[in-house]
């Protein structure tokens, strides 16, 4: 949480958390957009989660799903396809274990991480992009956007990012920032990945010995300096 927040302040965002179903409308009503993170629930949380939610579609307020470990357990999958159902989502952030799972697709998902499987990467992305009718961001060594038909790939990455628990907690919500000034999802995911993915690789190329434990408050500190030409002279997408 303390990644996430510093990762956006430093971006020039402004980070709330809240946990609170009494001040959710007020929370919805200040903010341009809502992610949501699925990393530890509880059951009253849910209710919060789905309350905040529905706040936000009253509010026209874009919301970013990152749905965690939702292909390892079967019980955050049920949950999060509750929460799905009930609400129209923007963006949603997943590894390829998590969209798999939300697509219904039979994946060997493991914890936290993508896990392996078989199935056409670009495929299960577009099947979840149409079942909930949203873009969605399935993320690894290269980023998959679409909206179900478009298909956007980013190709800056560092191993380090796997390292770093909460990469893809950052990005989701780098994600979320970028919903809440442009309109357009498709392009403000494609924007915010492309930036998050250079910043990485940058801090990851800077490094005299790629180390996990430096890479966390160095990309927050790069997430801090860097600016749209650098992010246009090194991104790399098709
Ligand atoms: N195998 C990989 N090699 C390099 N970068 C990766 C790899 N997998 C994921 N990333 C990067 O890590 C960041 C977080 O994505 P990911 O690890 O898939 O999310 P999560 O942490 O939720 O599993 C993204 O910016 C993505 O590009
Ligand atoms: C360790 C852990 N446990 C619940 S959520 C979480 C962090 C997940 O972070 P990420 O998916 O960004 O690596
Ligand atoms: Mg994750």
């Amino acid at each position: 949480m303390q990644d996430v927040a510093n990762g956006i302040n430093a971006l020039g965002a402004s980070p709330i958390m809240s946990e609170e179903q009494n001040e959710a409308e007020a929370m919805v009503k200040m903010c341009n957009s809502v992610t949501i993170n699925l990393g530890a629930f509880t059951e009253p949380q849910l209710e919060q989660i789905a309350t905040v939610c529905a706040f936000a579609n009253k509010y026209q307020k874009p919301i970013v799903i990152d749905p965690v470990a939702v292909g390892a357990v079967e019980y955050r999958t049920e949950r999060c396809n509750e929460l799905l159902d009930q609400i129209d989502v923007s963006v949603i952030r997943g590894n390829a274990g998590e969209v798999a799972a939300l697509a219904d697709v039979a994946w060997n998902s493991k914890g936290i991480d993508a896990g392996e499987g078989t199935g056409d990467l670009e495929d299960i992305a577009k099947k979840l992009a149409k079942k909930r009718d949203c873009v969605v961001v399935e993320s690894g060594k290269t980023d998959i956007i679409t909206d179900g038909d478009a298909v956007v790939r980013i190709f800056n990455e560092t191993d380090l990012f796997k390292l770093h628990v909460g990469s893809g907690d950052m990005l989701s919500s780098t994600i979320g920032c970028f919903c809440g000034v442009e309109k357009d999802p498709f392009e403000a995911a494609q924007t915010a990945t492309v930036i998050f993915d250079v910043a990485g690789e940058l801090v990851a190329k800077s490094m005299k010995q790629p180390l996990a434990g430096s890479f966390g408050p160095q990309l927050i500190d790069e997430l801090h300096l860097v600016d749209v030409k650098t992010v246009e002279k090194y991104a790399q997408y098709e």
